[in-house]
């Protein structure tokens, strides 16, 4: 028999039945216990009884004949006998006149009398506890006339009761324990053949499946030819992995679709990426392309009068801020319509171009600006300068535009020149604004055509 471990539902019921059944047996053997000492007491009761049938005449005549032997003899007899402890012979008055045994003295406390008629005294506790059958002792004579001689009291006691019952309640326990043994093994043989073993086996099976695994289409089916709940279980669990593996399979196919998308949409995301980042990038390239398209001279490629105005308008609040001087320079090509005229337009704008890259080139500091500030003209804004380094610089650009010797026929200098205007201001202390400044650089660079150009005049 495959034995159920000590946590299984056998066990448990186990427990439960033979718990109900020790206390079921356990009232019952003390009600078969009681009824067996009655039983066997009142048992004893007769057989003490019955003593006087046997023993009465026997007794009744040594006394009579004052034969002490026979009646020492006869109660040695009566006191080996298996229910008796003890037995004594008393006289008309009472008083003991032989004694073998546990017996009640004259006064009615227990002694013991030995062989010899020595006595010791008996403690008196429930076993030692004596039942005892009193009979008189009557002689009758031959003329049929009964003489009362005495009296014989046979004993016996609990502890005799009480071994006898013991011997009984040992059978008793001993059947009970055998039927128990017997009903616990046909038990656990039933339960393992029709519970446990299907139930261990349903779970090691449902334990071992793998739901991954779709292809194996494993089932159970429990061994008996009858049908019965189990089965039933069994057949519902094949059901249900069947179920759950149809959709798994379909779960998987889901799944590797979502994959594919995924793995699709990451792949367009990727490529939406780059894209978005090379239009960023153009765009940024375009804006930063247009930003200086929008502050460039197309012609000479330096910056235009969008971004003087912007330059200016900067530094006067950074040098207004500051206290700096800020100084503007207005630079006019002379009798250029005529070059134009002469020379053509085309030739004319190269004039331009070289003038703007001779200006650019000769400034010294990197935060002053070269700009075109319309048609011939082109300005300088130089900021932190006042007028006398200032002019040092103008002088210098001149110069270099002198020095280029570009040929001007229609010229008294024979030669490309400029006219050249220089104002400046300290901002946070000029009344003025910005274009106060311009306006009297303008009438400085006016002067300056009319006073014979290719020259430098300070705005007054
Ligand atoms: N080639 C060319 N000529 C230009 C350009 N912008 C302006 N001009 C010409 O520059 C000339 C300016 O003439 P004016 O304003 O009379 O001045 P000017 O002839 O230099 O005489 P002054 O300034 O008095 O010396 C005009 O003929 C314009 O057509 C340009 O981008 N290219």
């Amino acid at each position: 028999m495959n034995f159920v471990s000590k946590h299984s539902l056998a066990v448990h019921l186990l427990r439960i039945i033979f718990g109900s059944y020790f206390v079921v047996t356990l009232i019952v053997t003390c009600i078969q216990l009681g009824a067996e000492y009655q039983h066997t007491k009142a048992g004893i009761d007769n057989e003490l009884t019955a003593m006087e049938q046997t023993f009465g005449a026997s007794l009744a005549s040594s006394t009579w004949r004052f034969q002490g032997d026979v009646q020492k003899a006869t109660l040695t007899g009566i006191s080996n006998l298996p229910v008796v402890t003890g037995v004594k012979i008393e006289d008309p008055q009472g008083r003991v006149r032989l004694a073998l045994g546990n017996i009640d003295d004259s006064d009615g406390i227990q002694t013991h009398v030995n062989a010899d008629g020595v006595r010791s005294p008996v403690a008196s506790d429930f076993l030692n506890a004596a039942i005892g059958h009193r009979f008189p002792i009557l002689y009758v004579d031959e003329h049929n006339l009964s003489h009362d001689i005495g009296s014989w009291t046979v004993y016996s006691s609990r502890h005799v009761v009480v071994k006898k019952v013991a011997y009984g309640f040992m059978l008793i326990l001993i059947n009970s324990i055998i039927k128990t043994l017997v009903l616990w093994f046909i038990f656990l043989y039933v339960f393992n053949r029709w519970l446990g073993a299907p139930i261990t086996e349903l779970s090691s099976f449902v334990r071992e499946q793998d739901l991954n695994q779709l292809n194996t289409q494993q089932s159970i089916a429990l061994l008996g030819k009858k049908q019965h709940e189990l089965h039933f279980l069994a057949d519902a669990i094949n059901a249900m992995l069947a179920s759950i593996r149809k959709h798994m399979g379909q779960n998987r196919a889901l799944y590797d679709e979502l994959q594919q998308e995924k793995e699709s949409l990451r792949v367009l995301n990727r490529s939406l990426e780059l894209r978005i980042a090379e239009r960023t990038h153009d765009l940024a390239q375009a804006n930063e392309q247009l930003k200086l398209l929008s502050l460039t001279d197309a012609l000479t490629g330096i910056p235009n009068r969008r971004c003087f105005d912007q330059t200016l308008d900067q530094e006067w609040r950074r040098c207004a801020r500051n206290g700096k001087p800020l100084m503007v320079a207005l630079f006019d090509v002379d009798w250029f319509k005529h070059y134009n005229d002469h020379y053509g337009h085309i030739a004319g704008d190269e004039v331009l171009r070289r003038v703007a890259s001779t200006l650019r080139q000769t400034v010294g500091r990197a935060g002053d600006t070269v700009a075109r500030y319309g048609g011939e003209e082109f300005a300088l804004i130089a900021p932190d300068t006042d007028s006398e380094s200032g002019l040092s610089i103008v002088h210098r650009m001149r110069d270099a535009i002198f020095s280029l010797d570009m040929p001007h026929a229609l010229s008294s200098f024979g030669r490309i020149t400029v006219s050249v205007a220089v104002a400046s201001c300290v901002p946070s202390q000029h009344e003025g604004d910005v274009n106060t400044l311009l306006q009297t650089a303008d009438a400085a660079l006016y002067r300056a055509k009319l006073t014979g150009r290719n020259q430098v005049l300070v705005a007054e």
